[in-house]
């Protein structure tokens, strides 16, 4: 689903990520790595948010460097602060924002941004002032806003981060039950115990590439 070809990524002087050669199928891959080793960037070129330098990336059979905006429209990428993603005044509105480009119907708006809200236990919220939720909850309204466009594949960047110990646990169990292909950026280590591959990065490079307690243990040394 996802290929990376030999990817380098340089910007300005610094060679950001060099030599990735990826074929990700699993339905659940962390990538963890020190601060700066590149795993927003690798996560931003599966959106084609970021383009390799050389090399190419492709994703569900397109290359990301010629079709871009199909791919946007396929992957939702979930960012690190909810705020950068919350562009409407109200739960509901910014929901229904993400629609905009669909051609869909005031009563299918409404019938999909009810679903997803109720979905994810924002429905009673759907009329409050999407900038006074809790963080935890707004983390769920940026979610609610990319999972509504039904995305085939979805990146998250350092979901957990800015959440407590709860909202980090409805955020992991949201993330075991989705049913589509997820990529997760994070420090959060607990997070990738289910999962079925984790990617270690160091300076740019993929230095471990396995299950879940052999690549954390290879980055917990790493650290060490
Ligand atoms: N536009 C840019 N121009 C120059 N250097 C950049 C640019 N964007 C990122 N970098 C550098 O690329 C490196 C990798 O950045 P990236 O954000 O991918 O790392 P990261 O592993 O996600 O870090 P963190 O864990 O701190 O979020 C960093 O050293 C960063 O300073």
């Amino acid at each position: 689903m996802i290929e990376f070809t030999d990817v380098h990524v340089r910007l300005g002087r610094r060679d950001v990520l060099s030599g990735i050669t990826l074929s990700l199928t699993e339905r659940r891959v962390g990538v963890v790595g020190a601060n700066g080793s590149g795993k927003s960037t690798l996560a931003r070129l599966i959106n084609g948010l970021a383009m390799p330098t050389s090399g190419t990336v492709t994703v569900l059979g397109h290359d990301t460097r010629r079709h871009a905006a199909r791919i946007r429209r396929e992957v939702g990428f979930l960012f690190t602060d909810p705020d950068a993603q919350i562009v409407m005044p109200t739960v509901a509105e910014d929901v229904a924002f993400s629609l905009r480009r669909k051609g869909l119907s005031a009563a299918e708006v409404a019938d999909r941004v009810e679903q997803v809200l109720s979905r994810h236990g924002l429905a009673d919220h759907a009329d409050h002032p999407a900038h006074q939720l809790s963080g935890g909850q707004k983390q769920l309204l940026a979610l609610c806003s990319v999972l509504v466009l039904e995305p085939r594949i979805l990146i998250m960047d350092e979901p957990t981060t800015l959440l407590d110990l709860r909202h980090s646990r409805v955020v992991a169990e949201l993330l075991a039950e989705l049913p589509q292909q997820v990529v997760v950026v994070t420090h959060d280590l607990g997070l990738l115990d289910s999962f079925d591959r984790v990617l270690v990065l160091d300076e740019g490079r993929i230095v471990a590439d396995g299950l879940p307690s052999s690549a954390i243990d290879h980055y917990r040394k790493l650290m060490s």
